[in-house]
């Protein structure tokens, strides 16, 4: 007898940021993360979480309409079902459901947990097993202030904590990021990576002269310069320059990762388990970039440990992840919900051990920060 899945629990907590996080489209002082608890009948639990940025800034859920779709639409569909077939419970939630992928990616997320648990193995074991254990992850200078970044970098690249660096631009004049984005380069030199994110700030003419001054300060990639609807864009800009470009908000699931290689697009790809709907469909997409000779990076939504324990697991059990990884989340977050952190160091973060995500809630932290 399988183990029936007996509550579904979506829960709001919001902790502050450690500092302003200043992107194209809205500047963070809180992350809301939703934390999705699933019990089963043999008395076990399934962790899983969504995040979004900015509330409704980055796509069209936010974390309020994550936890409505879960609590009203998702866990009738799934009380009284067996919670170890997790491909048929995505197919149920599919079936009723368009869209919703940060939704979807909490409950597939949980439902691994859960299974993990329930065969006392790690996720990434579940997964086929990891190829890697310590995976390196860059931090984002987004303090909105070009001295400041500068002296975080500095001090980052020190403690050996990170060794490469997204800068968030977008929201002034494309010469006025220019200016900041050159002197951070120029203030780490060779021994770090600079890259950009744009967050689809540019149109194509402003997006090919962006890229060419980039290139001339030595910036080694940009994400997502041009808006996330225009292929066409991102092929053509792809062509042009060697400074190669990382697509994101235009590739969410495996079938818009088909479409845009199959458009010419060349360069790489921002894998997030949210965007995908979850751990396993984003392996979808990572499996079609790679077969298309795009290069693979592993991407966040400024998820807390929950959610980045799960993408970890699942980028842990790629090949090469050419461009690394950004899954820094927890670090932003002036506090955690859970017993035992992540460890971060030498440029990197440790995947966890520990049957699923080998992660525990911690109870009293989560009563302190969840929404009243
Ligand atoms: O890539 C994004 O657009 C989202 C994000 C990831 C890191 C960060 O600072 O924001
Ligand atoms: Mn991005």
């Amino acid at each position: 007898m399988s183990a029936i899945i007996q509550s579904i629990e979506a829960i709001l907590v919001d902790i502050p940021t450690i500092r302003p996080h200043k992107l194209s489209m809205a500047t963070m002082g809180v992350q809301t993360m939703v934390i999705v608890r699933i019990k089963d009948s043999a008395g076990l639990e399934g962790l899983g979480e969504a995040t979004t940025i900015g509330g409704l800034a980055y796509g069209p859920e936010s974390p309020e309409s994550v936890k409505l779709t879960i609590d009203t639409y998702f866990a009738p569909q799934l009380f009284g079902q067996p919670a170890d077939n997790i491909n048929t419970l995505r197919v149920r939630l599919n079936r009723t459901t368009r869209g919703n992928n940060l939704a979807k990616s909490a409950i597939e997320t949980a439902l691994l947990d859960l299974q993990g648990k329930r065969l006392n193995r790690p996720l990434a074991e579940l997964l086929g097993g990891a190829v890697h254990r310590h995976i390196p992850v860059l931090w984002t200078l987004a303090s909105g202030d070009t001295a400041r970044d500068i002296d975080e970098a500095k001090s980052l690249l020190a403690a050996k904590r990170h060794r490469d660096f997204k800068l968030k631009i977008g929201s002034r004049p494309l010469m006025d990021d220019v200016r900041h984005v050159a002197a951070i380069k120029a203030a780490v030199g060779d021994s770090a990576s600079v890259r950009v994110d744009v967050n689809q700030a540019w149109d194509e003419a402003t997006a090919a002269k962006g890229m060419a001054e980039l290139q001339a300060a030595g910036i080694d990639l940009v994400e997502q310069p041009t808006p996330m609807k225009d292929q066409a864009a991102l092929v053509r800009l792809s062509e042009k320059f060697h400074l190669p470009i990382l697509a994101d908000e235009a590739v969410a699931d495996a079938s818009d990762m088909f479409s845009l290689a199959a458009a010419g697009f060349a360069g790489a790809v921002a894998l997030k388990i949210a965007k995908a709907g979850g751990p396993l469909r984003a392996l979808e997409a990572a499996t079609v970039a790679s077969a298309a000779g795009i290069g693979l990076y592993g991407g966040t939504l400024l998820e807390g440990t929950i959610g980045t324990a799960a993408a970890l697991h699942a980028w842990s059990t790629l090949d090469n992840i050419q461009w690394g990884t950004e899954m820094f989340g927890p670090l932003l977050m002036k506090d955690d919900i859970v017993v035992k952190p992540l460890r971060f160091h030498d440029n990197g973060v440790e995947l966890p051990t520990g049957p699923g995500l080998g992660i525990e809630i911690d109870e009293d932290r989560l009563a302190q920060y969840r929404r009243k």
